[in-house]
């Protein structure tokens, strides 16, 4: 089955805080967007790789690359929303299998990926999670109380859809609900089904994710 990952580096970082959108810092002296494109690469160097930049960081990318090994892939404008971004890749996406991934989440390991692809081609959605490690707690107006966090579950990505069924799920109208590509599965009413993730595949959204990282970076290289 031929097989497509969209990368989804079109956001700019609001909550790191950085004038250099987040996923171009540096990681052990390498950009951590570059790490994740080679995580994909060193797994399959037969994936076809779509990736979403901001229009205005397309050039600064591509200068970028020009200092690291190459690793092929193509670039598609990024929209408002991570969806609209995503929405923009499946145009040009030619594989059977579509895993989308965060730019910002460069440790996903073989187990997760394996799990997922495998899962997806046999029943059509794979979106891998893990278990909860902390108590949760349930707004309620200025209150709040206790539940069951056995009953919830953390999301991670890549997710992964025969192709027929996300670009239907991708026709669905944009609302701020819609914070991954499952939630669109749900919506057009079918099953999403899960796998397990692996711990390091963190999102590196804030300052403190840049320090796991690095000690994640270190433990991958060796
Ligand atoms: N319009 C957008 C917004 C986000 N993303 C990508 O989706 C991934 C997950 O989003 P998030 O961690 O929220 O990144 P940002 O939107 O950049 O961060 P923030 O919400 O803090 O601004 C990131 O790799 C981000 O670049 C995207 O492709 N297009
Ligand atoms: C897709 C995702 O990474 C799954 O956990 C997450 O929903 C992205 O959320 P964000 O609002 O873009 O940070």
């Amino acid at each position: 089955m031929k097989k497509t990952v969209i990368i989804t580096a079109g956001g700019i970082g609001k909550r790191m805080g950085t004038k250099l959108p987040k996923q171009f810092l540096l990681i052990n002296g390498k950009p951590i967007l570059w790490l994740t494109l080679k995580r994909f690469y060193d797994y399959n160097p037969e994936l076809e790789i779509i990736l979403t930049l901001p229009e205005e960081w397309v050039e600064y990318w591509e200068n970028v690359c020009v200092n690291y090994d190459p690793i092929p892939h193509r670039i598609v404008s990024g929209g408002k929303e991570r969806y609209h971004s995503i929405k923009n890749a499946l145009e040009v996406a030619s594989g059977e299998l579509i895993a989308i991934h965060d730019g910002v989440r460069p440790f996903v390991n073989d187990y997760t990926l394996n799990n997922c692809f495998k899962m997806a081609a046999e029943k059509g959605s794979a979106i891998p999670c893990l278990p909860l490690k902390e108590s949760l707690r349930q707004k309620i107006e200025l209150q709040s109380k206790a539940v069951d966090r056995s009953n919830f579950l953390s999301v991670q990505t890549p997710q992964v859809f025969q192709r027929e069924l996300i670009q239907e799920a991708y026709t669905i109208e944009f609302s701020k609900d819609i914070t991954d590509d499952a939630s669109l599965i749900e919506k057009l009413g079918k099953k999403v089904h899960t796998c397990m993730g692996n711990e390091e595949n963190i999102k590196i959204t804030s300052k403190s994710d840049l320090l796991w990282a690095e000690v994640f970076n270190k433990v991958y290289e060796d």
